[in-house]
């Protein structure tokens, strides 16, 4: 089965634990897509929920599928959001997250959450967060050479990421991601610290103690992860 496939997977059993009446956050990403068609889906099918995106794609999609849409100013909390990663530490569930560029939305929503289910297909597993991707980073565009500097001087490569045409990328909120090539990362909760210390970083996509569950889907079926098991 394709590493597609069981994104489908995760996403599915997923868009089962949203309940009625629930204020739900829709991820970005390719699996996290697959969250919101499922969740299209069972809107369809009668099930009344309200849904924040993290993204202006995620929240085009959802107004195509027909879920209805909220803001912050209407609810305070969140009580579930399904989101997709780029890394996920097995214990933890401290995550990397920004490759789809919707880090800083993604944050927002997720620090509103009561719980945050990561979805994914069992690639994105990893003993040490930075063992396979980089850590995306976002920065105001003013000065990105001397935020990028000061990352370094952290121990990481920091490169401002580009689009198809060469341009730089800019995210949802007008702001770049310089992707940061550290050591595997041992201390993630104190990275994280240092990084948002630093003056011009707007959000790291490093996400320490949010992640509460994580549906992996992968050649063994579908595995139900909470932080400690
Ligand atoms: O953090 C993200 C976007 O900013 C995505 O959730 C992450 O990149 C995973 O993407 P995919 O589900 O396509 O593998």
């Amino acid at each position: 089965m394709s590493a597609s496939e069981y994104k489908r997977q995760a996403a599915e059993f997923a868009a089962e634990m949203v309940e009625d009446g629930m204020v739900v956050g829709l991820g970005t990403g390719s699996t996290a897509a697959f969250v919101v068609e499922a969740l299209g889906r069972r809107h369809k099918e009668g099930l009344r929920f309200v849904a924040i995106p993290t993204s202006l794609a995620t929240e085009k999609q959802a107004l195509g599928v027909g879920i209805p849409l909220t803001t912050f100013g209407e609810h305070a909390r969140v009580n579930l959001t399904i989101d997709g990663a780029d890394e996920i530490q097995r214990g933890t569930l401290n995550l990397i997250k920004g490759l789809g560029g919707a880090l800083l939305r993604e944050k927002i929503v997720a620090a509103s959450s009561d719980r945050l289910v990561i979805v994914a297909d069992e690639t994105k597993l990893v003993d040490h967060l930075g063992m396979k991707t980089l850590l995306p980073v976002e920065v105001t565009s003013f000065g990105w050479e001397s935020t990028a500097r000061q990352i370094e001087r952290l121990g990481a490569q920091a490169s401002p990421r580009r689009n198809r045409e060469g341009a730089f990328f800019v995210s949802d909120g007008g702001n770049l991601i310089l992707d940061c090539r550290f050591p595997v990362i041992s201390d993630a909760g104190r990275l994280e610290q240092d990084i948002r210390s630093i003056v011009g970083v707007v959000e790291s996509g490093l996400f320490v103690g949010m992640g509460t569950d994580a549906i992996v889907a992968g050649g063994e079926g579908i595995a139900h992860l909470t932080v400690g098991a």
